[in-house]
């Protein structure tokens, strides 16, 4: 099955949950990606970007896969463009961003890919549906939940919580 590796969906145009959903399905449709689990979607107020974007909706999956970093990086490009994906404004509104935040233990800093994610460890949209995925995750040598509990952004995270997938993986 290869390595594991956490990806970040965020959307805030459209119908975002279904968004989401759909991309999730879209990701373990891939010939060579498995997901193994998916974390609930939550609302998030935005952080950066332009004043007066809506409010966004973020979920992160877990899925293995022998495909390489940046060959798992234009698969999550494939599916943002699946879904109209957007690039106009710097942390402006999309209909669809999908993020790698780890590949297994690998560290890698090239101009079109980071792992980790370099705002992946401050930002409360990720690191709160990555621990209600996965209570015990880390990222490097820190506990998800502490970075999230450590987050900016903790307090634009909405009260409700969805179920990204109904009967989908991660929902055992
Ligand atoms: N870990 C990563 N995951 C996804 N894209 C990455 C990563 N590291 C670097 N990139 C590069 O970032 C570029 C811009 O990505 P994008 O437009 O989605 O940024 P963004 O989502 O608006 O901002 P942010 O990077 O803060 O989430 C991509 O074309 C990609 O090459
Ligand atoms: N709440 C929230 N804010 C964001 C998001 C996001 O997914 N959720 N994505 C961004 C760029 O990747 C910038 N700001």
């Amino acid at each position: 099955m290869g390595v594991r590796a956490v990806l970040a969906l965020g959307a805030n145009l459209g119908d975002p949950t279904a968004t989401l959903r759909q991309a999730a399905l879209d990701l373990g449709a891939h010939p060579r990606i498995d997901l193994l689990r998916a974390s609930p979607v939550v609302r998030s107020k935005p952080v950066g970007g332009p004043e007066g974007q809506d409010d966004y909706y973020n979920a992160v999956v877990e899925v293995g896969t022998e495909l390489s970093p940046f060959e798992l990086l234009r698969a999550c490009q494939d599916v943002e463009e699946r879904h109209h994906r957007t690039r106009t404004q710097r942390w402006g509104p999309r209909t669809l961003d999908v993020d790698i935040v780890v590949y297994g233990d690998l560290h890698l800093d090239e101009p079109d890919l980071t792992v980790p994610h370099l705002r992946a460890h401050t930002r409360a949209f990720v690191l709160v549906p990555w621990a209600l995925m996965d209570g015990g995750a880390r990222l490097g040598c820190r506990s998800v939940v502490e970075l999230a509990r450590r987050a900016p952004d903790l307090g634009g995270l909405g009260p409700d919580v969805t179920p990204l997938l109904p009967d989908g993986p991660g929902t055992d």
